[in-house]
Parts: C-alpha cells; structure tokens; sequence
C-alpha cells in the first residue's frame, strides 16, 4: 500500500510538472486546445491520482491566533510522531509537571489507521517575505498539517475519523494545559496557576471509599453521551462534611488532580447579588471544580426555616424604635442578596446553558446546621463523610510521611486510634520528620504520646459533662467516678 501510494504520488507530481508547464505555456496555444487540454488534463489526474487531501493551515483569517484545529491535530499527532517521524521537534508544556511535547518536524510523515483505513498525515510550510520594513530581513513562515486518504473512504474520513481526531487532540490539549486555580474578588474572577500536590495516592482515607469516589469522578467525566441521551446538565454535586483538618479541601485538590479540572474557589460572602453570582458560574469554564466552602458560615443559606424562626424571634422583639427596626430590615436585605434558592436554581440546571462539565463541591463542618432542601439526594449527588483518622487511614500518612508499611508500634497505635478522636491533621503533624532521614520511632512514640493525652483528655471531659448534667437534674453539684482501666 505504501509502494503503491508513493506511486501514486510520483504520477501525481509528473502531472503536476505538466500542469505547471501548461499554465506557463498555456497561453501561446489557441483557445479551444487549451480549453480541451484543461478539462482532460484534470480528468486524467484524477485517475491517476486516487487520493484526496485535505490541508490544515496553522492560522486561518487571524495572523496572530493558530487555528484550534491546527493545534488540536499537533496534539493529536504527537504520539504518534514520537514513535514514527526520523526528525521530531520538541518543546517544553509549562503544565503542572512541565512536559515535554514532541511533534513532528516540518516535512516529514506518519501514518495513521482508522476503522482498518489507512491514511497519512505530513507536514510543511509555506515561506513568504514579510511585508513588515525591517533591517533584518523578515520572513513568515506558516506551518500546516496535510491528510491524504483514497477517495474510496472520503465519508468515514472526513466525518468520523476528523471528529475523532479534533476531540482526541483537544483533549491532549487540554490535559498539557496549565491549570489554574480562581477566586472571586471585586466581583470578577483573578487566577493563579494551580499547583497543588495532592492525590487519591496521599489522602489518608479507607482504601475501599477512596476507590469509590475515584471511579464516580471517572464515571461522571467520561459520561458526556449519557448527560446528553437523559436531557441532563453534565455536572455532578458533592457535599463534604466532617469536623476541621479530616482533609475535605485536601480531597478537592486531589479531585481537581484526578481529573485535571481547574478549580474555582467561590467565596459566597463577597458575592453581592443573585444576579452576580449567576454571571460568575456562568463565567465558569468546562472541566471544573467550583468550591464552595464551609457553607454553614458563608451566608443565611439555611434557608426558610431559619428566617421563619428568626420572624417568630423578632414578634417578641423589643426594638419598638422604628429607626431602628428600619436599620436592621436594611441590615438583613443586604445580608440575604444571595439565597439558597439562587444558589439551588443553578445547581438544579441552569446553567445546562453553559455546555460542558463542572464539578460543584460543597464543605461543611455542620451538616447538621444545613437546611434539608439543599441537601437531599439528587441536589447533590453524593454526600461523603470524612471524620477521625482511622487505622487504615494513619498506614497511608505513615506511608507518606514516614515510608514505613509496618512497625512494631503499629498495634499501640491502631488500639488507641479505636479510643481517640484525633483528626489526620493532627497525626500528620505529629509524623511529620524531624530530621532526614526520619527518626521512625521517635515519630511513632510522639503520636502514641498525644493520642494518650487525647483519650486523657475526651476522659476528663466525657466527665465534666456528666457532672453537669447531674447538676442540672438535682440542682446539686454532682460528682461521677471515674472509672480507670
Ligand atoms: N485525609 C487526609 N489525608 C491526608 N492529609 C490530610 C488529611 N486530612 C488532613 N490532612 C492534612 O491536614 C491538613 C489540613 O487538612 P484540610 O485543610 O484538607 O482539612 P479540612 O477538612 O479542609 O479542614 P477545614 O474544615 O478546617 O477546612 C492538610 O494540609 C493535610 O496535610
Ligand atoms: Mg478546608
């Protein structure tokens, strides 16, 4: 095929030549011969020349922006460049791990195949003197990527097969990106480049959960048919919850790392209205994570009931002063501009509008605090828990930290992590290195120290609060004992 191809393409550059001298030449011979030649000449090629190619140009229309199509297929093609092309050029993605891309170098070949058809991508350039006065001499050079297929597959080609190849390429794309962290201030969105080195790998969680949530983030990015076939929004809400320093913004950047997402850390409070807080998700881009953090604390999100409540408050209120009654209704519409209902409209479709998917993670210390309507099932569509270190959960910070898989102190460890509520935070703290290389056991006996204090600690305060409540009942001061093991 190959043979047959190069073939192909030697009677195609001989007709070429005689095209060329005919255009040259054409003009000396009367107008009915060349009128003839013409049509037979380009009848003649065709046969002799079976295939159709198809030019991609590095800019289209605009001089200064490569087409995406041109850099969709660069990326496309890089796989297989590296492994087929004899001169490759290479450069630097300033991603999140700086890769090296490879690319094919200006006139050379790969082939491709698809659905059992084989094709060919080359690459070249055309060179013109630049127009701009300069004491250099200046020359534009414009790059393009050219396919040739048999004419026999012209459909499959030009439809599927370029589908298949624009969207495989921008996703490379998209994955060499470098991704950025936003936050909103000042009413718009700034950002910086988004580097942050946590993993699924790292996170300090049961094995069998962590494997849970990594293939819903799976499933849910590789299920844009699926969102489009059932009608719905591609985008999936999470709810975070457990007590401070168990990792819910360690999870996220890990989420956003899985999945190569950017983030979008949206602070509530600084968010004036409805109105701008739909112009800020809308702004929102494809392959995202938006954030919305501690929401208990961020505004009156818990909805009716709250305000019900602070109504029936406010029937025996004493503020009989109605410039003062004025100041705090004032206080009050202010502070309620953005709602939970506006906030719920865009997580329940809205912003379908905006095409692509988007990952909207809620925190919270406080489950309890939030209002049931924004939580129910379907609003958000998983609710994870992330709470006290437990055994399995101090082996991966072990591992992490200190590069240790078993230890004579894990069984101490593993007893009192049973009795103690002690978050990863504070394990980690405590297996954070001292020194390089780390002093394991030093390490182990400081956490098995603060875990004792701990459980000393929950003891002590487990009666406290009993004492209290025997007070409370008796109207005595109450004395519990304490029972030693
Ligand atoms: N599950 C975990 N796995 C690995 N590291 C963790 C985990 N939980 C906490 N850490 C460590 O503790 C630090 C604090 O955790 P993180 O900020 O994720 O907690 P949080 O749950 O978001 O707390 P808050 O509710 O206060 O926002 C992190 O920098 C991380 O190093
Ligand atoms: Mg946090």
């Amino acid at each position: 095929m190959e043979a047959a191809k190069d073939w192909f393409a030697h009677m195609g550059s001989v007709l070429a030549s005689m095209m060329f001298v005919w255009a040259m030449f054409g003009q000396y011979f009367p107008c009915e011969l060349r009128k003839y030649f013409e049509k037979h000449s380009k009848r003649l090629v065709v046969f002799f020349y079976p295939y159709i190619q198809v030019t991609f140009h590095e800019f289209t229309g605009d001089r200064f922006m490569r087409s995406d199509a041109f850099l969709a297929i660069e990326n496309y093609l890089s796989s297989k460049s590296s492994t087929q092309a004899k001169r490759l050029k290479a450069d630097i993605v300033k991603n999140n791990n700086q890769s090296l891309v490879l690319s094919m170098d200006d006139y050379e070949e790969v082939s491709d195949e698809f659905q059992g058809v084989r094709l060919w991508w080359s690459s070249g350039k055309n060179v013109t003197k630049s127009q701009v006065v300069s004491f250099y001499s200046v020359t534009d050079e414009k790059r393009y990527y050219k396919l040739t297929f048999h004419k026999r597959y012209r459909e499959l080609i030009l439809g599927p097969y370029l589908v298949n190849v624009l969207k495989e390429g921008t996703a490379i794309k998209v994955r060499n990106r470098m991704r950025k962290l936003y936050t909103n201030n000042c009413s718009r969105w700034s950002h910086v480049t988004f580097q942050h080195p946590a993993t699924f790998q790292t996170l300090a969680m049961e094995a069998e959960k962590k494997q849970e949530i990594m293939e819903d983030l799976i499933t849910f990015s590789k299920a844009e048919d699926f969102y489009a076939r059932i009608g719905r929004a591609w985008k999936r809400g999470y709810l975070l919850y457990g007590p401070p320093g168990t990792g819910k913004s360690t999870m996220i950047a890990a989420m956003a790392n899985l999945l190569g997402y950017d983030l979008y850390d949206l602070e509530l409070t600084s968010v004036k209205d409805n109105t701008e807080l739909r112009r800020l998700l809308i702004e929102t881009t494809s392959k995202s994570v938006i954030v919305i953090e501690d929401i208990d604390c961020s505004l009156d999100l818990t909805g009716q009931r709250r305000k019900k409540k602070e109504k029936e408050e406010e029937g025996n209120s004493t503020e009989k002063d109605p410039r003062q009654k004025l100041e705090k209704e004032e206080r009050e519409t202010r502070s309620s501009q953005v709602t939970l209902s506006g906030l719920l409209n865009f997580i329940d479709g809205i912003w379908s509008a905006c095409g692509g998917e988007r990952l909207i993670v809620f925190t919270t210390n406080h489950i309890e605090k939030l209002d049931p309507a924004l939580i129910r099932k379907g609003r958000m569509d998983k609710h994870i828990e992330l709470s006290y270190c437990s055994f399995e959960a101090f082996k991966v910070l072990a591992k992490n930290y200190l590069s240790i898989d078993s230890h004579d102190l894990f069984a101490t460890v593993s007893e009192l992590l049973r009795e103690t509520k002690l978050t990863p935070a504070d394990v980690a703290e405590h297996l954070m290195p001292k020194k390089f290389p780390p002093d394991v056991e030093f390490s182990l006996r400081g956490l098995i120290q603060a875990l004792e204090v701990a459980k000393e600690e929950a003891k002590l305060k487990a009666v406290k609060e009993a004492e209290e409540k025997e007070e409370e009942l008796t109207g005595e001061p109450g004395f519990v004992t304490l029972e030693v093991k």
